[in-house]
C-alpha cells in the first residue's frame, strides 16, 4: 500500500505479522508491519494520525517496555497491546500504563479491526479537538493584541485569524497608524512559522540597494530575504516599490521552494484595486497578492472602539511615565469620537501621551476631505495629508482614469503626475 499507513503493527512472529497487516488492510486501513519494537519508534511521529498495535512476548523490546517508550515519544498515539490468552496481570500493567486497550490471543479478526477502529476514532476526536483549542486561542489572542469591539475590528480580526495559518502571501491596506505592523506582526505569530519576523521599508529601496538589504550582496549582514526565510518577510509601504524592483521581488518570491521559502506581507495605504488604478502597482505583484488582502479600518469607522484605546493608551503611557491617569470630564471627551483621526491609532497614541505628560491636546474639527490636526502633524505634513485626499478623492471619482482627474482638478495631467509623485503615490521613474 502506498498511502500513508495508519496502523503499525509490531510482532516478532513472521507468519503472525503479514497475517494481521493483511486482514487490518483488507478493511481498507493502510498498515506498516515492524519485527522489532525499535523499528517502529525510529519512524513514530508525535502528530502521527495512526494507532500502535503491539505484541505482548517480543525479545528484544517487551511490548510493556515498547509501550512506555511510545508514550514518552507520542502520548496521544494510542497504543493497544495484544497478550497471550489469560495472561491477566500484562494486560492489567498495560491499562495501568496508558494503553488504549489489550487484545487476548487469538483475537477474531472483527475483534481486532472494532478495537483499532474505535483507537482511531478517538485519535482523530483528539487532535481535532486540539486544533480547535488553538483555533480559539488564536481568536483570543488577537483580541488581546488588536484591540477594539467595532464590528469593523471583529471582522477584521477574523479574516486575520483565517488567513495567518494559511501559505499565502497577505496585502494589508489602510490608512496610515491603523495597526498594519501590529496585524503583520501576530499573523506571523501565528502562523506557525519557526522563522523571523524580518519589516523592511519598501519605499526606502532603491535599484543600488536592493541587493545589499534583500540579498546580502557585498554587506555585512545577511539581507532581508535570507534572514526571513522559514519566516515572514514585511514589506511595509509597498505601494512605493519602484516597478523594476517590483519585478525583481516577483522574481525572488516565484523561486521560493515550497515549505522552505519566507512568507510575505506587504502593506499600502490602498487596496490592491486601488493601487491598480493610480498604477503603483504591476499586474503580476497584483495577482501574487490579490489572494488574500485584509483591511485595518479607519478609526473613525471604529467609533465605539475610541474610549476604549483611548483608556488602553492612556494606561500605558501613565504607567511608562510614572504618572497617575488623568481625570477627563465628559465634556472633554465628547469631541474625541467625532474627530476625524487622520493619524488613527498612532495619532491616539501621541494623544494620550501628551495628556498624561500634561501637554496641550487641540482636537481641530473635521475639514471636508480629510480632516488634518496641524497641531499633531506640522504644517508640511498636514498639506501633503490634504493634498493626497484630495488627489485620492479625484481618482477615486474618475475611476482612477489620469486624465479625466486632472480635468476635475482643473489642472493639466502632467502637474497631476508631479503631484501624485510629491505625495508618494507614484513609484519613482514612472509618470
Ligand atoms: N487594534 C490596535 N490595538 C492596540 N494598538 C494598536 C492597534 N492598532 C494599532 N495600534 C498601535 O498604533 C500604532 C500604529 O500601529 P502600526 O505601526 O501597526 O500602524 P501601520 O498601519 O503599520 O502604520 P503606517 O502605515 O504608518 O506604517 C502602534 O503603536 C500600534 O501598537
Amino acid at each position: 500500500m502506498t498511502a500513508e499507513p495508519k496502523i503499525f503493527v509490531v510482532d516478532d512472529d513472521a507468519d503472525l505479522l503479514p497475517a494481521m497487516v493483511e486482514v487490518i488492510e483488507a478493511a481498507g486501513l493502510p498498515a506498516r508491519g515492524f519485527a522489532r519494537g525499535r523499528a517502529m519508534l525510529a519512524e513514530l511521529d508525535p502528530e502521527w494520525e495512526g494507532v500502535i498495535l503491539s505484541d505482548m512476548r517480543m525479545p528484544e523490546l517487551s511490548g510493556l517496555d515498547l509501550l512506555a517508550e511510545a508514550r514518552a515519544m507520542a502520548p496521544g498515539v494510542p497504543f493497544v497491546l495484544i497478550t497471550a490468552h489469560g495472561d491477566v496481570r500484562s494486560a492489567v500493567a498495560a491499562i495501568q500504563r496508558g494503553a488504549f486497550d489489550f487484545i487476548e490471543k487469538p483475537a477474531p479478526p472483527e475483534y481486532l479491526l472494532a478495537v483499532i477502529r474505535r483507537a482511531l476514532e478517538t485519535r482523530r476526536l483528539l487532535l481535532e479537538n486540539r486544533r480547535l483549542k488553538e483555533r480559539i486561542a488564536r481568536g483570543t489572542d488577537l483580541r488581546a493584541r488588536l484591540l477594539g469591539r467595532s464590528v469593523a475590528m471583529r471582522n477584521c480580526r477574523r479574516e486575520l485569524a483565517a488567513v495567518a495559518p494559511l501559505e499565502v502571501d497577505v496585502l494589508l491596506y489602510g490608512e496610515p497608524g491603523t495597526g498594519k505592523q501590529l496585524a503583520a506582526q501576530a499573523l506571523h505569530d501565528f502562523s506557525g512559522r519557526d522563522g523571523e519576523f524580518v519589516p523592511v521599508d519598501a519605499g526606502a529601496l532603491t535599484e543600488a540597494n536592493f541587493g545589499a538589504l534583500m540579498l546580502g550582496e557585498g554587506a555585512e549582514a545577511p539581507g532581508a530575504i535570507p534572514s526571513a526565510r522559514g519566516g515572514t518577510l514585511y514589506l511595509d509601504r509597498v505601494n512605493l516599490l519602484a516597478s523594476p524592483l517590483q519585478q525583481r521581488m516577483l522574481a525572488l518570491m516565484e523561486a521560493r521552494a515550497p515549505g522552505e521559502g519566507f512568507r510575505v506581507i506587504a502593506s499600502a495605504h490602498g487596496s490592491i484595486n486601488d493601487l491598480r488604478r493610480v498604477g503603483a502597482m504591476s499586474d503580476d505583484l497584483y495577482y501574487r497578492l490579490s489572494l488574500a488582502e485584509v483591511e485595518l479600518p479607519p478609526l473613525r469607522n471604529r467609533e465605539t472602539d475610541i474610549y476604549l484605546l483611548l483608556a488602553q493608551f492612556l494606561r500605558e503611557a501613565a504607567q511608562r511615565h510614572n504618572r497617575r491617569f488623568p481625570d477627563l470630564t465628559q465634556q472633554e471627551l465628547r469631541p474625541y469620537r467625532s474627530y476625524h483621526w487622520p493619524g488613527n491609532l498612532r495619532e491616539l497614541r501621541n494623544v494620550a501621551e501628551k495628556l498624561v505628560i500634561g501637554l496641550k491636546v487641540t482636537l481641530q474639527p473635521q475639514a471636508r476631505g480629510g480632516g488634518v490636526a496641524v497641531d499633531d502633524l506640522g504644517y508640511d505634513d498636514a498639506m501633503r495629508e490634504f493634498e493626497s485626499s484630495l488627489l485620492r478623492a479625484a481618482l477615486q471619482k474618475t475611476g482612477g482614469r489620469k486624465t479625466e482627474a486632472a480635468e476635475a482638478l482643473g489642472i493639466p495631467r502632467k502637474r497631476l503626475y508631479l503631484r501624485m509623485r510629491a505625495c508618494g503615490m507614484l513609484p519613482p521613474g514612472q509618470d
